[in-house]
This record gives structure tokens, C-alpha cells and sequence, in this order.
């Protein structure tokens, strides 16, 4: 099968390479312009990984959208918007699968990203996302992992499984677009909590967090009309290894290098979400204590011990 991916940094480079590897034949597009792409067409190789000859690149939009049956689309979710306005305009767009592996909520609205992806491309357009743990560097070593994919289009779950599952991924048919969508974001701010708490040598109050985080998270899922269940599947919690306590976590790296107060320069999905999150508690009235204390932190400059010991001062409660 023919397959693009648009973008082409740490995630989209994975993801050509992958894609590659179960046998399709793979167009990685990137941005004219993308210092990503030209060391890519240079080298064939970036700091993660080596792509094969196979694999052609282009700078071409159209090329990429026009040539593929499946289009995976990984790019910061807070430029989703805007990319979906140029994608849009092109030809035989309601005729492809546009896949979403990408990890966040739209900032100041709260949308997730397939509702974004509809109200740009259209309610006709079929779109799914592949979400769930995984680094490049663990799949690279060949590591396997297990990941989700879902769609509220059966057959898009369905076709996509089949096209890309394998002895390095296996997936799953995702159930609840809403739960995973949130979960996946929201792992991300899970991991910015966790690196704060390595930076600060609060490492061992993570168990807290993923007890504690999950919780409040399940009831802005619920709220949503989404099943408070999902945050215990592949897409959250069992994205937590892989973020919480990876030294490959951007997000985390990102918490960690927060308090130690060194600037962090890649991308940390984690932080627009939290904004994300601060509007959806507000819109849906459900208190996320975890969320709106990194909120504080983040976005009102709160001093972080401060914020850490009055969460633990808020009143005793039961514990579900
Ligand atoms: N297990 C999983 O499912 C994983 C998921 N992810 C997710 O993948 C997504 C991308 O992350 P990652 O690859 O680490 O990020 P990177 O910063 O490495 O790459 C982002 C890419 O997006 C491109 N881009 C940014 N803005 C635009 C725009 N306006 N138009 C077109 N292209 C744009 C960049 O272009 P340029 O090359 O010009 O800089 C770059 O190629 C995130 O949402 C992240 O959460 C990441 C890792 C694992
Ligand atoms: O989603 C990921 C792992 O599953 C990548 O997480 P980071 O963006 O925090 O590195």
C-alpha cells in the first residue's frame, strides 16, 4: 500500500522507518524549508534513527496527499489547525485514511484533535488515530511494544490495524475515541508532574501520581461522554512507563529540567494541554487538583514547592 507521512521529526521519521519496514511503500514529506527534511535527504539518518533507500522524501504537499491511500499526519498538535487548512484545499481528500499519531488537545478550545481534523478537512474525510507507548529508541533495538488505533469509523480501525500491525507493534482496537484522545494528551501532563517530581528528588511520589493522576483524569473523560475506563488502557496508563519513568520522555525531561531551571528546547506536547485542560475543567466544572496545580506552576508562575505542599493540604477525602 501506498503511505505518507506529513512530518518529519523525531515521531514522523519513526513512523516512515516503521511503516517501511511492514512491507508499504513510504513518501515522508516535510516542510519546505525543514531542517529536518534536508538532513534527512543529506544524510538518510537523524538522531534517533536511519531510514532506508526506500523511503522517498519530498517538500511536496500535494505529491504526498496525492500519491498515498493512508496519511499519517505527525506534527505538534497546536499547528494541526493551520496544516489541516492547506491539506484541505487539496484534490480527493474524502478518499484517503488520514491517520493522527500525535499527542495533544488544541489550546484555548480544548478540541481534540479529531475534532479539529473534522471541522478543517469536513465531516466526510475518514480520520483515525494511533496512539499508545513507544520511543524510537526501544523500537529501534527492536523492543516491542503495544499500541491503540481507533477511529469512530469501524473500518478505518480495521484497515489500519491490518495494514500496520506486527511482530514489533501489536495494536488494538481502540473503543472510546473520546477516552483515548484524552488519555493520550493528558499522559503528556503526567509526565511533565513526574519530572518535576524527579527534579525536585520527589521520584518515589510518582506511584501517587499515576494513582491519583488517573482518577481525576477519568472524570473530565466521563464528563466528556467518553468511558472513564479508558484511562487504564494503552493510550494513558499504559503510556505511563514510557513517559513517567523514561529517560526518553520529552515531557518528562521537560518537568525535570523545569525546576532545575534549564531551559528545554524540544518539543513537550504536555504544556499546551495543560492550558487545554484548565478551559475543559472550567467548561465541564469537574475538579482536576494535579492539572490545575501544573497550571499554577506553568502559567502563573507559582513557586512549585509551594503548589506541591498545597495540594497536600487540600481537604481528606475518599479515596474514590
Ligand atoms: N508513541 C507515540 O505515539 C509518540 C507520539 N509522539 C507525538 O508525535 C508528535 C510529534 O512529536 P515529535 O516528532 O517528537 O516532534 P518533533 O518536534 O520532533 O517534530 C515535529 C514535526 O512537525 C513539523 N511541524 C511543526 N509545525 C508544522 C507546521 N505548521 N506545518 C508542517 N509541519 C510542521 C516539524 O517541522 P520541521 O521539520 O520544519 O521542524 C517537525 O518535522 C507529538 O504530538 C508527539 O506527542 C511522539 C513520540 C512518540
Ligand atoms: O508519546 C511518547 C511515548 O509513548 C513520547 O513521549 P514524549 O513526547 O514525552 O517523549
Amino acid at each position: 500500500m501506498n503511505v505518507s507521512v506529513l512530518g518529519c521529526g523525531r515521531w514522523g521519521s519513526f513512523l516512515a522507518w516503521y511503516t517501511n519496514r511492514v512491507g508499504h511503500d513510504v513518501m515522508l514529506w516535510g516542510r519546505p524549508g525543514s531542517k529536518n527534511l534536508e538532513s534527512l535527504r543529506l544524510e538518510r539518518k537523524n538522531e534517533y534513527l536511519e531510514l532506508p533507500e526506500t523511503i522517498k522524501f519530498t517538500d511536496s504537499l500535494e505529491e504526498a496527499v496525492e500519491s498515498a491511500e493512508i496519511i499519517i499526519i505527525s506534527i505538534s498538535a497546536q499547528q494541526l489547525r493551520s496544516f489541516l487548512q492547506t491539506v484541505s484545499a487539496l484534490p480527493h481528500i474524502d478518499e484517503k485514511i488520514f491517520l493522527l499519531c500525535m499527542k495533544g488537545l488544541e489550546a484555548g478550545t480544548g478540541k481534540r484533535l479529531t475534532q479539529v481534523f473534522k471541522e478543517e478537512m469536513g465531516a466526510g474525510c475518514h480520520v483515525g488515530v494511533w496512539l499508545g507507548p513507544g520511543h524510537v529508541q526501544d523500537f529501534r533495538k527492536g523492543i516491542p511494544n503495544c499500541m491503540v488505533i481507533g477511529s469512530d469509523e469501524i473500518e478505518v480501525t480495521k484497515k489500519t490495524v491490518e495494514a500496520f500491525n506486527s511482530e514489533l507493534i501489536r495494536f488494538y482496537y481502540g473503543q472510546d475515541l473520546i477516552g483515548n484522545e484524552i488519555g493520550a494528551a493528558t499522559k503528556n501532563v503526567m509526565g511533565i508532574a513526574a519530572g518535576m517530581l524527579d527534579g525536585a528528588g520527589y521520584s518515589s511520589l510518582k506511584g501517587a501520581l499515576m494513582a491519583r493522576g488517573t482518577r481525576e483524569l477519568s472524570r473530565i473523560i466521563r464528563a466528556m461522554g467518553g468511558n472513564d475506563l479508558t484511562i487504564y488502557g494503552l493510550s494513558h496508563l499504559g503510556d505511563y512507563e514510557a513517559t513517567l519513568f523514561s529517560p526518553h520522555s520529552n515531557n518528562r525531561r521537560f518537568g525535570e529540567d523545569y525546576v532545575k531551571g534549564i531551559p528545554f528546547t524540544k518539543l513537550a506536547e504536555g504544556v499546551a494541554t495543560i492550558e487545554a485542560l484548565h478551559h475543559l475543567s472550567e467548561v465541564y466544572d469537574v475538579e482536576l487538583p494535579i492539572c490545575s496545580a501544573l497550571y499554577a506552576i506553568l502559567f502563573e508562575h507559582k513557586e512549585t514547592s509551594k503548589v506541591l505542599v498545597d495540594l497536600f493540604l487540600r481537604p481528606v477525602k475518599f479515596e474514590f
